[in-house]
């Protein structure tokens, strides 16, 4: 247990930073590197450990991948080459392992066997084993196989037309895994679009599929050409200091080089809505995914609604919205957001006792909440439920607080942004 007391901060969020790279575009990144015939460098890789769990499962598969801090070179003789592993699989905490490595596994000539920490044995995997059922696939495991562990036997899978009946990139990840090894064509329909990193990186790879709308078509038995990747900064974590400079006064901060997908940016619209003065310059595109620079500068906030198609492009971006809700004058609603509770916690009632306890005036609603601003934050001893975006969004609190805050346990922080605290530190120590 780490536990973490944070002094009330009185300077504003100054400077210039740039957030380690984008988690989900790291995890397909070292996948999609294993699956590819040859070398694969990634570089601005997320040294963070859910992304460290899908290096080791393909290490364990024998693919040869180094790591030099953010620089990750992959050599593989591609997924015929793969051994079967002589241990169980183990994910930590990350979902988005779990779920996209079983889409993958399903169809691969091998006995795997996975499992996580508590939190992600309390996730549900019945989105993932249901669809890929109708594939063929054999999947064992608790409850029926909705929960970790799972037994894995690879087989033969023959391609499905498929209506997502939850807005989840990771479930649409594993389908088009499994459809990779699959004969046919896999057809994958959404309700809304969700990040479409998958389908990007699988172009940049070399695999044709073709996206119309929010259907997606792809040929099975697909070979992946070997291609360098550039991770672009996360804009998930830079969430937390676009938030923090919003809502405190007098701050002026740069974010460089952060990941502008637009499945990605709600949050950029959010704070737009809501009155931020933001600014993004240097528009690059790379390997299919846009990034730029943001430049934020305090201002005046207003509550807004959140709902909607908005939801998938900000969701891991709610507990954040919700602390800086409590900044801005009047209502904020979140709806449509149900997701939040088969999350690494169940965010919703997480958000809503943590910042309660930190004297803000919020209610939690079956798919999201609602908050009434603009409260002066407490100071008070809060739970991240060992949550890294529960965790960074206490340490934030402490910008608007006036008391100590107490996190009791900040370690899961390095599961996504390991320098958190130094470029806490970096940005609040300007005056
Ligand atoms: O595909 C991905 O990389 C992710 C998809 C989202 O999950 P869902 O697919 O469950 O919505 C998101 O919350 C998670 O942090 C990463
Ligand atoms: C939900 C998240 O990740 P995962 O599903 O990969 O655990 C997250 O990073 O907020």
């Amino acid at each position: 247990m780490a536990e973490k007391r944070l002094l009330p901060q009185a300077s504003p969020i100054v400077g210039e930073i740039e957030v380690p790279g984008d988690k989900s575009i790291s995890h397909r990144a070292v996948i999609f590197g294993s699956l590819a015939k040859g070398q694969t460098k990634i570089r601005h890789f997320l040294d963070g450990e859910d992304c460290l769990r899908t290096i080791d499962a393909f290490r364990e598969l024998g693919v040869d991948i180094e790591r030099d801090g953010e620089t990750i070179l992959i050599n593989s003789d591609g997924p015929s080459s793969f051994k079967e592993p002589k241990n169980p699989l183990y994910f930590g905490n990350s979902g988005t392992t779990a779920r996209l490595l079983i889409g993958l596994f399903a169809g691969l000539p091998l006995f795997t066997t996975i499992s996580g920490d508590a939190s992600l044995s309390g996730r549900p995997m019945d989105r993932v084993i249901l669809p890929l059922s109708k594939m063929n696939a054999k999947i064992y495991g608790r409850e029926n196989a909705r929960l970790l562990p799972l037994a894995i036997v690879g087989q033969d899978l023959k391609a499905i037309e498929y209506k997502l009946p939850v807005k989840s990139a990771q479930v649409k990840s594993a389908l088009l895994l499994a459809g990779l090894f699959a004969e046919g064509e896999t057809k994958i329909t959404e309700l809304t679009q969700t990040r479409n990193h998958t389908e990007t990186m699988l172009e940049a790879f070399g695999v044709n599929l073709h996206v119309e709308g929010n259907t997606i078509r792809m040929e099975g038995k697909q070979n992946l050409k070997a291609t360098d990747v550039y991770v672009p900064g996360d804009i998930s974590s830079a969430a937390f200091f676009l938030a923090g400079a919003a809502a405190k006064q007098n701050s002026s901060l740069l974010l460089k080089n952060v990941g502008l997908n637009p499945t990605r940016t709600g949050i950029v619209d959010v704070l737009i809505k809501m009155g931020a003065d933001l600014e993004i310059s240097h528009q690059q595109k790379v390997g299919g995914e846009v990034f730029g620079d943001i430049l934020i500068k305090s201002a005046p906030l207003s509550g807004i609604e959140i709902s909607g198609d908005i939801i998938p492009r900000l969701i891991d971006e709610i507990p954040i919205i919700a602390l800086l809700a409590t900044q801005a004058e009047g209502r904020t609603i979140i709806k449509d957001a149900e997701e939040l509770r088969v999350k690494e916690t169940d965010r919703i009632a997480a958000v809503v006792e943590l910042l309660t306890t930190l004297g803000a005036n919020i209610k939690a609603t079956d798919d999201g909440m609602i908050i009434e601003g603009k409260t002066p934050l407490t100071g008070g001893k809060i739970s991240a439920y060992h949550d890294h975006r529960m965790a960074m969004m206490g340490a934030i609190a402490s910008l608007f607080s006036d008391e100590e805050i107490i996190i009791d346990d900040v370690s899961s922080i390095a599961i996504s942004y390991p320098r958190f605290f130094d470029d806490l530190k970096i940005v609040t120590s300007n005056e």
